[in-house]
């Protein structure tokens, strides 16, 4: 019997005695209770990994079509195989995406579809990616209240009914003008103020709660800004250090919304997939918390322009600031301490600035000559 059940039979036999009731209580009966997590027992306990250890996960990515979802899948196929790793959002898949393997349509606010899909795909593993960013969050905070604060109610609803692994990424962003900054340690202080740095520290301790209590596999990594070359970001205050790469090459120009002084944590989007694999597939006992800062890198605008100028020396560059994006980025940390994620699951980043710069000046140098010779 499921742990989640075995603990309803217990409870309701333990309900039954109390009551001076000494009958069985039939499986059949305990089976065919309509459960659900949201009425869920202070006994149950849940436990992650349903599969034998030989099989691989079959997972599902909420939120798949934005910067980071189809990387990690074709990661995650290359490791589990491609029709292991479901996709979903609820966009229209491109061609290239829509062909490279299973797509599904879920809006995390439907849990009716979701439990659908999750039955159905016999989903183990959840990686819960749909949410909006800083910036767009700050303007439409109702959408990023549902988003990100009752779609996580959803997730955790159903990876608690269904006994999934669920890694729920997190942020600099989950910190404020009142935590440490430089460095900022995995526990500090957290008071963010915007409404996405809220939801995050919600999920952050929403999940560890579920952890603890009902023994969920709750996997947590807090992502600085991330850059790729080949997926745009979806509206958050770091993409400047994606929109420059693409400025410089295409126009030789780039204005600014950042002042040139503002420090940031940022980490090219392949370490952050493979650190996401990483933890996903730590045994659990050497993790010591569930939720982890990653660091790779912390630089400036004008560091970072300095850095692609190593190459593009003619590179325009004019500051614009967006006193939004502004405020919100000198209350995130400058610098990011990971120290216990690199020593609990032996996190080490591959890229740095000079390595950073160059592979993205590389892809896209060469995804523009590509398009221009068609
Ligand atoms: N990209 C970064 O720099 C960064 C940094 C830190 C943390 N993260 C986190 O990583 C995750 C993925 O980030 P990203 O950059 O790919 O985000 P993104 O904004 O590019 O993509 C988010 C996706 O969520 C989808 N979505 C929105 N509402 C939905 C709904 N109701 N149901 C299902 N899907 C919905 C959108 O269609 C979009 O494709 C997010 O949780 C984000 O907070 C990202
Ligand atoms: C840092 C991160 O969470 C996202 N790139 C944002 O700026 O909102």
């Amino acid at each position: 019997m499921m742990p989640v059940f075995r603990n309803l039979a217990k409870t309701a036999k333990e309900v039954l005695l109390i009551n001076g009731c000494s009958c069985q209580i039939p499986a059949m009966s305990i089976r065919l209770m309509s459960w659900s997590p949201r009425q869920v027992n202070a006994d149950a306990s849940f436990h992650s990994v349903s599969f034998a250890e030989s099989d691989h996960p079959r997972v599902l990515i909420t939120g798949g079509l934005g910067q980071l979802g189809v990387g990690l899948a074709n990661l995650l196929r290359k490791r589990f195989g491609k029709n292991n790793i479901i996709l979903s959002d609820i966009r229209k898949p491109p061609d290239h995406v829509f062909h490279s393997g299973p797509f599904i349509y879920s809006d995390i606010l439907d849990y009716k579809n979701l439990r659908e899909i999750v039955v159905n795909n016999r989903i183990t593993w959840l990686i819960h990616y749909s949410a909006l960013l800083s910036a767009v969050g700050e303007a439409n905070v109702p959408l990023a209240r549902n988003v990100n604060i009752t779609g996580l109610h959803n997730i955790l609803d159903i990876a608690a009914e269904h006994n999934l692994r669920l890694f729920v990424p997190s942020t600099i962003g989950a910190f404020g003008s009142t935590s440490p900054r430089n460095p900022t340690p995995d526990i500090c202080i957290q008071r963010p103020r915007t409404i996405y740095g809220v939801s995050k520290v919600h999920a952050e301790l929403m999940g560890e709660y579920y952890h603890h209590k009902y023994g969920m596999d709750f996997r947590c990594l807090r992502y600085p800004g991330i850059i790729s070359a080949d997926t745009l970001p979806g509206g958050g205050t770091t993409d400047y250090a994606v929109q420059i790469f693409h400025d410089a090459v295409k126009t030789g120009k780039f204005e600014c919304n950042l002042k040139p002084d503002t420090k940031l944590p940022m980490m090219y989007i392949d370490d952050c997939l493979r650190a996401t694999l990483e933890i996903l597939e730590a045994p659990a006992e050497q993790l010591t918390m569930r939720t982890y800062n990653i660091s790779a890198m912390s630089f400036t605008p004008e560091e970072l322009v300095a850095a692609v100028r190593k190459h593009l020396s003619d590179l325009q560059i004019t500051y614009k600031v967006d006193e939004m994006r502004q405020a919100i980025a000198d209350s995130w940390p400058m610098e990011f301490d990971d120290h216990n994620a690199r020593k609990d699951w032996a996190w080490k980043h591959e890229y740095d600035l000079p390595e950073l710069v160059f592979t993205m000046l590389n892809f896209i140098t060469t995804d523009s000559q590509l398009m221009q010779s068609n």
